[in-house]
């Protein structure tokens, strides 16, 4: 058995020892048979979670309501959740209350996906009583039963089953694509942290430019922050070069620049997105317009932008324009190490050095003279060195007081 599962093995060894039937489940068993990287390993059983709680001794109640306990292993934190089905959705989200159920089979039938609905005994042993496997083998996503049922359950799996066209690459089947074009509406329903958190993993997925263009033909975008009426825009966003990004502001950064976005701000909020990722893509953006190819940079911007946030730009800009980044970002690593100065922390003077030097009350002039200081020492025009610059800045103060 593969280590992730190895590693949680006790767990569902310890519930079959307490007379509960307990199998692996869901993400794990599906990318397991991908062969792609096995991510958290989920458990699914027959034990009630107030059964969880007293068989193991570090468990943490993350939604007994739900069924879901968090079973903390070898250090390691899992989430075992009761056998159970959905009990009526009213509101297209996730069920206020759950029915819990005796058997595997009624538990797998109420998941999203037949490649999400597979388990896997404590030895190895696959169940897979709707296809799934047959479904990963075709590379098809389908829903398990009635696809309408399925998104009407939660609409956000209509997201996801885009999301895993971009994850995996594989096709949507064409009642499950018909179910979403249908339903499209009810993911006005969802709230849009869970959206964004489908939308991130689907433009980090190694196939973004196909999924991208799935959310026009679906019309889910209609329903996206943002994404009314960029159906055009969207599908030519199957040209750009998605997996060369290496960060989600680059990711959010060539959304904007995809959609045509004129102010970035707005947008990104809209998304609700940290105001760090907010920021960083906007300062990406507004790097890429004022530097309009990669040899544009000047020592200025360069130093202004750190190295990092420099091929962030080149990053970006390679996956719109197709023309590779890596010869732009070894010349841009290159100049950056030849900077005289990296951060205006290494400035051999402050500002308390220019005030007593000019001999003139602080004010805004200060930053000003600094400013003018940081960019001659990263042009070359002065050594940075306290007697250099100081020369420096009083042959610039006699010249500037001659013009006036
Ligand atoms: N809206 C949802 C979310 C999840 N599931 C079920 O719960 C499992 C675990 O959910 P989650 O971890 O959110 O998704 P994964 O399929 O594991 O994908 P990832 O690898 O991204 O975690 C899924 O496989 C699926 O069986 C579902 O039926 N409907
Ligand atoms: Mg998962």
């Amino acid at each position: 058995m593969k280590p992730p599962f190895q590693e949680a093995l006790g767990i569902i060894q310890q519930l079959k020892q307490h007379g509960y039937d307990a199998y692996f489940v869901g993400g794990a068993v599906r990318d397991l048979l991908l062969g792609r990287p096995i991510g958290d390993v989920d458990i699914a059983t027959s034990a009630l979670p107030e059964d969880v709680m007293a068989i193991f001794p570090k468990t943490i109640d993350v939604g007994s309501k739900h069924g879901t306990v968090v079973v903390v292993h070898k250090g390691k934190a899992y989430e075992v959740t009761t056998f159970r089905t959905d009990g009526d959705y009213e509101d297209y989200r996730r069920p206020e209350s759950v029915t819990f159920v005796r058997s595997l089979e009624e538990d797998l039938k109420r998941r999203d996906f037949t490649m999400n609905a597979i388990a896997m005994d404590e030895y190895g042993t696959i169940i897979d009583p709707f296809g799934g496997r047959e479904a990963i083998r075709r590379r098809i996503i389908r829903t398990v039963g009635e696809a309408e049922k399925r998104f009407r359950e939660d609409a956000l799996r209509m997201m996801r089953a885009v999301r895993f066209v971009s994850q995996l690459g594989f096709a949507l089947a064409p009642d499950t694509e018909q179910a979403i074009v249908q339903n499209a509406p009810l993911l006005a329903h969802i709230s849009v942290e869970r959206m964004t958190m489908e939308m991130e993993k689907l433009l980090g997925g190694p196939f973004a430019a196909r999924a991208l263009p799935l959310l026009a033909e679906t019309g889910l975008n209609a329903y996206l922050p943002g994404l009314a009426g960029k159906e055009k825009q969207l599908r030519l966003a199957a040209a750009y070069r998605w997996p060369w990004l290496a960060a989600r502001e680059e990711r959010w950064a060539l959304l904007c620049h995809a959609l045509g976005v004129q102010e970035s701000r707005p947008f990104l909020r809209a998304w609700k997105l940290p105001n760090k990722v907010v920021d960083e893509a906007g300062a990406i953006l507004t790097a890429l317009a004022d530097i309009p190819r990669p040899e544009a940079w000047t020592n200025e911007q360069l130093f202004s932008a750190g190295l990092e946030r420099a091929l962030s730009v080149e990053t970006v800009r390679a996956a719109f324009t197709g023309a590779p980044p890596g010869p732009w970002h070894e010349k841009l690593r290159r100049r950056f190490a030849s900077l005289p100065i990296k951060t205006k922390g290494e400035l051999a003077v402050n500002g308390k050095d220019v005030i007593e030097w000019v001999g003139k009350p602080a004010g805004p002039w200060v930053k000003e003279a600094l400013d003018a200081i940081w960019r001659a020492v990263v042009n070359g025009e002065v050594e940075n060195e306290k007697e250099r610059i100081y020369a420096w800045l009083m042959e610039r103060n006699r010249t500037r007081e001659k013009n006036c």
